[in-house]
This record gives structure tokens, C-alpha cells and sequence, in this order.
């Protein structure tokens, strides 16, 4: 069904959007309209960015809130929960009808996917960036923040967990994948998660994700209470020569999970899986995921399900990562086994 913008509005106002700015190439200056990268972010505010998309007026109600700006490369799990506790207060307001997110495009895909998981809001949560700086020739983010506010304005994406909109296309968090250093097309793939598109100012949804998100759940902010950051989940990417020393480090560093980021259907070198069994023996909890970037992950040989290696499934390592995170932080009281059994639970259920 196609829902148009001009009749999105509820009852006679225009939606009330609240925009959380984190940072990222949307807000980041060349020396010119030239220079596509190699940028920084050098001061340029959301409200600037606001100020330069006049046609968002006619769209929006539209309260800003800077709540980082920095290039998300440089990402943290404490900002993740700031963002989340903000977001959760607007949404709880009657008068707010929607969020959007700015954010940088390298970790906007890890940042979605934890918001898709510990929100609890059935109001729409679409976070956007750009692949231009601001100051560019052709900048790609003043339509991907007016597209945006356009879908979070639709009552339509009310209930569809966390959405990544950019360059026209609106994708799930659980699946949206960064795909190219510099193109504006950059969340695309084999596995896209694209549910729906911008076509002029009208919004078409094609689909929906399956899998639980937001308000269906296990976990919430109530779980991160206490914490100041997420507890640490180190990936560990492999390749040929491979040996065990960064799953030592990790464990050694204090890992409460390790990520293996494996060839294939989320195989092990012979040396590292020597490691990794002896850190599952630890307590340490193993994911099996993939650097293929596309696909399933399976359960693989009997060694590696004995030693109790949780497989992926079609989550990638950075979305495995945060899953990862998310059940060491809810579960820290379990005993070793009950905590391994969540985590698989969790990578079957999300
Ligand atoms: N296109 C981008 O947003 C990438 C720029 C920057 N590295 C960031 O993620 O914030």
C-alpha cells in the first residue's frame, strides 16, 4: 500500500519528528565541493544540516537533539545507551509521532540493530546518514534526512522495529549491511533487507521483517541499568595461516564472547579452533559467523557443537557482535551453560 506524505499528517497538525544527532559524513566538511573523502567533521550541527533542507517545514514538527557528533567509525556502546534512553523518552511523549536517527554509515548498521533490539516502541525509528559530505558536490544527505522524516512521519512504518533509509531505499536494521566504502548505494548485498522504497515523495513498502524486534523483544534498557558500556565481545577474523593468538588475546583481555568471523559456512583453522575450544571450556561464549557476508551459517561439524560454538545463522559478525553483547549483559548471572543456551536461543529467535 502507498502512503503518501501529504495525508500521513494526524488529524490536522503535521507530525511531530524527533531528530537524535549523532554525527557522521551528513555533518562532515571538504575543502570544496570536490573533495568526496578524506573529510572531517569540522562543527556543522544538526541544526545546520535542518536549516539547509527548507522543504522539511512543510513535512515535519521537528525538535533536535545532539546527542554525539562524531564520525561513527569511533562508535561506543555508551553512546548506544544514551541514544536508546533518549529515544525512549520521545517516543513516550503522546505529542511525538516518529524518530529519526543521523549517524555516521560505518557502524549506522550496529547502532540500528541495537536500537531494533532493546526498544520498546511501536512508534517509527529510522535512522539515516549520507555517503557525501555536506559540503559536496551532489551531497546525498539532504534527501536521505528529508526521506527520513517522510517515513518516520508515515504511519505505515509504525511497528516495523528500527529502519535504515538512505539513497531511497528503506531496510530492516536486522538486515541493512554496509556494503561499499564510498557509494551512495552502500546498504545493499545479496541479503539487502530492503522492505520498501522512496519513489518521488511516495512511500511504498514491499515486505516486512519476521523476526522479533523492539517490543517482542527479550531485552530492554531495564537490563543496562547498571552498566556503563555493553560487555566486551571481541571478533576475531579469520584467514589462511590463521593460529589462536587473537582468540588468546581476547580471552585474556576479558571477553565474555568471541566472535569468529570464519571462512565459509563459518569454518576454523585447525590451530585457532585448539583456542577457541579452550576459551568455550573457560566459559567464554562462541558464535560462529561468516566473513562470505551473505548466506546462513549452520551448525557445522560435531567438534565444534560439542565444544558448544553457537552458529550465526544469517547474522553477520558486527550484528552478531551486538546480539552477543545484549545476552551477556541479561543473562551476567547465569551460570556458564544457562547462558549459552540464551545466547542460542537468541541467534535462532532474532
Ligand atoms: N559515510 C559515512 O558516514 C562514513 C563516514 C564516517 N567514517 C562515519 O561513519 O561516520
Amino acid at each position: 500500500m502507498t502512503a503518501n506524505i501529504d495525508h500521513a499528517a494526524p488529524c490536522g497538525r503535521l507530525p511531530r519528528i524527533v531528530v537524535f544527532a549523532t554525527g557522521g559524513t551528513i555533518v562532515s566538511s571538504g575543502d570544496d565541493p570536490t573533495q568526496l573523502t578524506g573529510y572531517r567533521i569540522k562543527g556543522l550541527s544538526v541544526e545546520s544540516l535542518i536549516a539547509g533542507v527548507p522543504a522539511l517545514k512543510r513535512t515535519a514538527e521537528l525538535e533536535a537533539e545532539q546527542i554525539a557528533n562524531i564520525d561513527s567509525m569511533s562508535m561506543t556502546s555508551e553512546i548506544w545507551m544514551r541514544l536508546a534512553r533518549g529515544i525512549e523518552a520521545a517516543a513516550a511523549r503522546e505529542d511525538v509521532d516518529g524518530i529519526v536517527v543521523t549517524h555516521g554509515t560505518d557502524t549506522m548498521e550496529e547502532t540500528a540493530w541495537f536500537l531494533n533490539l532493546v526498544l520498546k516502541t511501536e512508534k517509527p525509528v529510522v535512522i539515516t546518514g549520507a555517503m557525501r559530505p555536506a559540503t559536496a558536490i551532489s551531497a546525498d544527505g539532504p534527501l536521505n534526512l528529508l526521506n527520513a522524516v517522510r517515513v518516520a512521519a508515515d504511519t505505515e512504518s509504525r511497528g516495523k522495529g528500527v529502519l535504515v533509509v538512505l539513497n531511497d531505499v528503506i531496510a530492516t536494521a536486522r538486515d541493512a549491511t554496509k556494503m561499499h566504502p564510498t557509494n551512495v548505494a552502500t546498504f545493499r548485498g545479496p541479503d539487502l533487507g530492503m522492505i520498501g522504497m522512496i519513489s518521488g515523495d511516495a512511500i511504498l513498502y514491499i515486505g516486512a521483517s519476521v523476526r522479533p524486534h523492539t517490543t517482542a523483544t527479550e531485552f530492554s534498557l531495564a537490563d543496562l541499568s547498571g552498566l556503563t558500556k555493553l560487555p566486551r565481545v571481541d571478533i576475531v577474523y579469520s584467514h589462511a595461516d590463521d593460529d589462536g593468538v587473537f582468540v588468546d588475546a581476547a580471552v585474556a583481555a576479558g571477553a565474555g564472547a568471541i566472535v569468529h568471523a570464519g571462512t565459509g559456512n563459518g569454518s576454523i583453522h585447525k590451530e585457532t579452533e585448539k583456542a577457541l575450544v579452550r576459551a568455550a571450556e573457560e566459559g567464554v561464549l562462541i558464535v560462529r559467523a561468516s566473513r562470505t557476508y551473505s548466506g546462513a551459517v549452520t551448525p557445522g561439524v560435531d567438534e565444534w557443537q560439542r565444544a558448544g560454538f553457537v552458529p550465526s545463522g544469517t547474522l553477520n559478525p558486527q550484528k552478531a557482535r551486538v546480539l552477543a553483547q545484549l545476552v551477556l549483559a541479561k543473562y551476567a548471572d547465569a551460570d556458564a551453560g544457562e547462558r549459552r543456551k540464551r545466547l542460542a536461543d537468541a541467534f535462532a529467535r532474532y
